[in-house]
């Protein structure tokens, strides 16, 4: 059956109603001052998975025992777009990423512009002159594997001695597990790109949402009894495995149960024009060019398949659509309060 509201609300990161969200704050000397003493928790975030919802907890538990407020500490761009020689797609667009974490739980986001200037400083500058420059920050929370400073110089274990030695407490903290792995965003993307989209949700804590544009395509689908919405979408993204999905589909709010096709269709790749991302919306008849459109990846089907015959894949589309019917339901479900999103 179609998941519920609850659910589909937080795939598709749409706040529930009435949910407090943090502010969103840029950085700036003394942006944060009037929090008065803070606990900060520090890290790019990408996706806020799980292991980062744990870390969070943690710190804004720590907030609340000290009578304090929390802060997430992130960074725009994500660093690793900034020093990489070759960034990984992200799981989470910064937009998303933002308000997410606005959403988890803390008092207030802080956004430091990350730059290669930020990227030299040592863990000594950082926190003198940017974390405290903003912030009355009397301890942070981190993850045991988080480095700052130039090459990841500064460990744990450097950062913490620098911190006593100032009445800040540093604890890091030891990395959530799923099974025998860490729950990390290398790992949810790795879990993407080889299509176990059930290891990915189960890591992220959710379905992972791909957001895009509705787009023109070559227009065949319909004709084929199954016309679809061609999505293009920000290539910095990660993208699951080539393949056919059963997900959800939120235009125009409304969620739609959706059978999708991620990767250029091996019978039409002589045409510059075939997408490599489109979606059948079930229950669903309009025009949405131009629109804006969300998936939520809910389950893999199949690989993409080179058909001898055009009635061959017809009929095994048209069979796909159907078992999503069956999973997700038949029609749309329309979320009344999007909050913009
Ligand atoms: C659920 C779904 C599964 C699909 N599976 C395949 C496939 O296995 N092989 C393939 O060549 N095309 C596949 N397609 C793509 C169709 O060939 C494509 O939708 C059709 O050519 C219409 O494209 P257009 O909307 O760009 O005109 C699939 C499409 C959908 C929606
Ligand atoms: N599984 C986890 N449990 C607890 N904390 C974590 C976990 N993964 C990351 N963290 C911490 O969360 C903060 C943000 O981490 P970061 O953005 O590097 O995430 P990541 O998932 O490890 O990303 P990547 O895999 O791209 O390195 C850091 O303080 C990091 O140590």
């Amino acid at each position: 059956m179609m998941p519920s509201l609850g659910e589909l609300r937080r795939d598709l990161i749409i706040p529930k109603p009435g949910a407090t969200t943090a502010p969103v704050v840029p950085w700036a000397p003394g942006a944060l001052s009037a929090l008065g003493a803070a606990v900060a928790v520090i890290g790019a975030f990408d996706g806020v998975h799980r292991g980062h919802r744990a870390l969070i907890d943690a710190a804004v538990a720590d907030a609340r025992a000290r009578g304090m407020r929390a802060v997430a500490v992130t960074f725009d761009p994500d660093p690793d777009t900034v020093v990489a020689p070759r960034p990984a797609p992200k799981l989470t667009a910064a937009a998303d990423r933002l308000a997410l974490l606005a959403a988890s739980g803390v008092d207030a986001v802080l956004v430091i512009p990350f730059t290669r200037a930020l990227a030299r400083l040592d863990h000594a500058a950082f926190f003198t002159d940017v974390l405290l420059a903003c912030c009355d920050v009397r301890a942070v929370h981190v993850g045991s594997d988080f480095r700052l400073g130039r090459g990841g110089a500064s460990t744990v274990a450097v950062m913490r001695g620098w911190c006593a030695e100032r009445g800040i407490e540093l604890f890091g903290h030891e990395l959530l597990r799923s099974g025998d792995e860490v729950v990390s965003a290398s790992n949810i993307r790795a879990h993407l790109a080889a299509g176990e989209l059930d290891a990915a949700s189960c890591e992220l804590g959710r379905r992972y949402l791909l957001r895009g544009t509705v787009v023109h395509g070559r227009g065949e689908g319909a004709g084929m009894g199954f016309p679809t919405a061609n999505i293009a979408y920000d290539p910095a993204l990660q993208v699951p495995a080539e393949g056919v999905y059963g997900g959800i589909a939120l235009v125009g709010g409304v969620a739609w149960p959706t059978a999708v096709n991620v990767g250029v269709p091996p019978m039409f790749a002589h045409n510059a024009a075939s997408a490599a991302l489109e979606a059948n919306l079930i229950g669903f008849s309009g025009d949405i060019y131009g629109d804006a459109i969300s998936i939520a990846f809910v389950r893999r089907l199949r690989g993409l398949v080179k058909f001898s015959t055009r009635d061959e894949l017809v009929r095994t589309v048209l069979d796909d659509i159907d078992s999503v019917k069956r999973e997700l339901g038949e029609d749309g479900v329309v979320l009344d309060d999007l909050g913009g999103r």
